[in-house]
């Protein structure tokens, strides 16, 4: 079976964590844990959610990607992908839609590529809240460029990525379910 790389993409709030977690219960798809200087949430934990770096420390890795997201930085490595596929073929990662660009170009069908669209900021900004986000954080983040950009698929991405509307999560388990098994069913190569 070709290596491939679910990478799951879309706004802040938009449920990209939460289909990364379906992708890796339901079908066993091994998590790539990024990279951030961002201070952790109330509940995530270093190793699991993120590898949490200082400035310095975050500049030591080696990317494929990296980028500055709200005034954070953010990376994603070649060997926690590399370790990633040792475990199963199947990986699964979340992405800012620059690095979902980035991913294509780089791995090309390798990556396979799926933006979740929630076209209503009102529900987005409720989503972060209710998940326990100090209201400050938030408030800074939907001002931010790049929380502004995600809010649409981007030109790059139109024809090499799957939309997917997550507003009934049901429902978007079962679109994820179509992706994921004509790659799971396909012949070899
Ligand atoms: N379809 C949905 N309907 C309602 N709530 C949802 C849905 N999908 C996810 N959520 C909830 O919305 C909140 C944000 O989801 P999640 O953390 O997965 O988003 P995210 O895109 O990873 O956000 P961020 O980029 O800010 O880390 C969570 O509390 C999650 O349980
Ligand atoms: N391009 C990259 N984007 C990443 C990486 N790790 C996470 N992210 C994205 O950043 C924003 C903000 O994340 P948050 O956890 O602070 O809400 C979000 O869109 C993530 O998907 C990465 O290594 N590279």
């Amino acid at each position: 079976m070709t290596n491939r790389v679910f990478v799951i993409t879309g706004a802040a709030g938009s449920g990209k964590t939460t289909v990364r977690n379906y992708l890796h219960d339901k079908f066993h798809m091994t998590k790539v844990i990024t990279h951030t200087t961002r201070n952790p949430r109330d509940h995530e934990k270093d190793g699991v959610d993120y590898y949490f770096e200082t400035k310095e420390s975050f500049s030591k890795n080696h990317y494929l990607e990296s980028v500055t997201y709200a005034g954070n930085f953010y990376g994603s490595s070649y060997e926690g992908l590399e370790e990633a596929w040792k475990k199963s073929p199947f990986a699964c990662i979340v992405l800012d839609t620059a690095g979902a660009i980035t991913y294509k170009e780089k791995l090309g069908d390798q990556a396979v590529i799926i933006y979740l669209k929630v076209g209503d900021t009102t529900e987005l900004r409720k989503r972060m809240e209710c998940r326990g986000d100090n209201s400050a954080m938030v408030a800074k983040r939907i001002q931010s460029k790049e929380y502004l950009r995600d809010l649409e698929m981007p030109v790059a991405l139109e024809g090499k990525a799957y939309e997917i509307v997550n507003t009934d999560l049901q429902k978007t388990q079962r679109k994820i379910d179509k992706v994921v098994t004509q790659y799971l069913t396909e012949p070899m190569g």
